[in-house]
């Protein structure tokens, strides 16, 4: 499955525009991607029809790890009521926790940025926390790392085993609980 990390946040027409055309005509390989919710329902109806007949799915940053983030309280729970206006397209969310309680019986993934084993921040707002933090403390689905595996001190394979590990990891042990 491919997720192009693309972060739309523009009008609907615009971002229908940027995700079908242009140099990379993203809705054509791309099973995933995201959108801020911030411009309101339109850029979600305007991915919508582009990337339903396709099959495609759409991700809303609810949460962003930076810190300082604006995408918090209020906005974040307005970004869970728009996905669940487009459940047919929106499969989840950017956030650094768990959205909605096993209770709503709803399935949307969430995924979480600012993953990271042996730093705290990066110098520019990036805020990590751990793989267990994050999966077994915040209920999160999928961690996603960046320079914690392919940092330029970094053994890429051997670091994406060790995240994969510390993510599997935390995942048994919350089902455990
Ligand atoms: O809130 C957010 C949303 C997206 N990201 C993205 O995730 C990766 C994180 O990279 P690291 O090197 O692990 O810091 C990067 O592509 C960001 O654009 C995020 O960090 N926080």
């Amino acid at each position: 499955m491919i997720f192009e990390d693309r972060k739309f946040a523009d009008i609907g027409n615009t971002v229908k525009h940027q995700y079908s055309k242009g140099i990379y005509k993203i809705s054509e390989w791309a099973d995933i991607t995201n959108a801020h919710p911030l411009p309101g329902d339109g850029i979600v109806s305007g991915l919508k029809e582009v990337g339903l007949v396709l099959g495609r799915g759409l991700l809303l940053l609810a949460e962003m790890s930076s810190k300082g983030s604006l995408a918090t309280g209020a906005y974040t729970e307005a970004a869970v009521e728009m996905a669940r206006r487009h459940k047919d397209f929106v499969v989840g969310f950017i956030a650094g926790r768990k959205l909605i309680s096993d209770d709503d019986k709803e399935d949307f993934i969430v995924m979480s940025p600012g993953v990271g084993l042996d730093v705290s921040t990066d110098g520019l707002g990036q805020q990590y926390r751990t793989p267990r933090n994050v999966i077994l403390e915040s209920g999160s689905d999928i961690i996603i790392v960046g320079r914690g595996i392919y940092g330029s001190d970094k053994d890429v394979a051997v670091e994406a085993q060790r995240y994969r590990d510390a993510g599997w990891k935390a995942y048994l042990e919350r089902l455990a609980n």
